[in-house]
């Protein structure tokens, strides 16, 4: 008999670098397993009427890691069961990932380096981390940030590694690993 899935996994947190594909698969996944989905950036983009990078141009940096916060926490409050994607600077920054692991199951998304960099070329304009590296320096950026945010995304409860996913994949990690 298929075992009944636990509140914990009806809490879901998709975390990982950028374009480590957790908007891509969150929303899919969230579908599947009939769960509401939130993506933090959307949330913020759609509260702040305007872009992420107008936001850190025109506010700042520590303005959108504050809203972002916010919004996660307001979300893992007011909601029972949810598949929440972070922006991928959200469990590096205030107390965001402590916070996670106690309000659920976290998940960090982390395909390889050359598949991240590969996506994030096509879409740097919407990434002010990004926005002015050449394709060249991009490399080498998510190298070295990856590896500063590594020690807040190893502490999730689940890693996947895979460059190439699929919904039952998810599912079995997430559900019994
Ligand atoms: N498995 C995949 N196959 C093909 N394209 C993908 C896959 N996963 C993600 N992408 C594409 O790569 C880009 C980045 O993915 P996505 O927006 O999901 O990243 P993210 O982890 O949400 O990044 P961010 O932290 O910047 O929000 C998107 O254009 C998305 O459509
Ligand atoms: O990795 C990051 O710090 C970011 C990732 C995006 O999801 C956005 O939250 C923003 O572009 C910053
Ligand atoms: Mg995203």
């Amino acid at each position: 008999m298929e075992q009944p899935i636990s509140q914990q996994h009806k809490r879901i947190f998709l975390l990982g670098f950028m374009g480590a594909g957790k908007t891509y698969w969150g929303k899919q996944l969230a579908e599947h397993l009939h769960l509401p989905f939130f993506d933090i950036d959307e949330v913020i983009v759609e509260e702040e009427g305007m872009p992420v990078s107008d936001i850190f141009a025109e506010k700042g940096e520590d303005y959108f890691r504050n809203r972002e916060s916010e919004v996660l926490k307001r979300i893992s409050q007011e909601e029972d069961e949810f598949l929440i994607s972070c922006g991928g600077g959200t469990p590096c920054f205030l107390d965001n990932m402590d916070w996670m692991n106690d309000q659920g199951t976290t998940v960090w998304l982390n395909p390889s380096i050359p598949t991240m960099v590969e996506r994030l070329q096509r879409k740097k304009y919407k990434r002010p981390l990004i926005q002015d590296l050449s394709d060249e320096d991009l490399s080498a950026f998510v190298e070295k940030k990856l590896l500063e945010r590594a020690p807040f995304y190893q502490l999730s409860q689940r890693v996947i590694t895979l460059d190439e996913l699929s919904l039952e994949i998810l599912t079995n990690e997430i559900h019994h690993a």
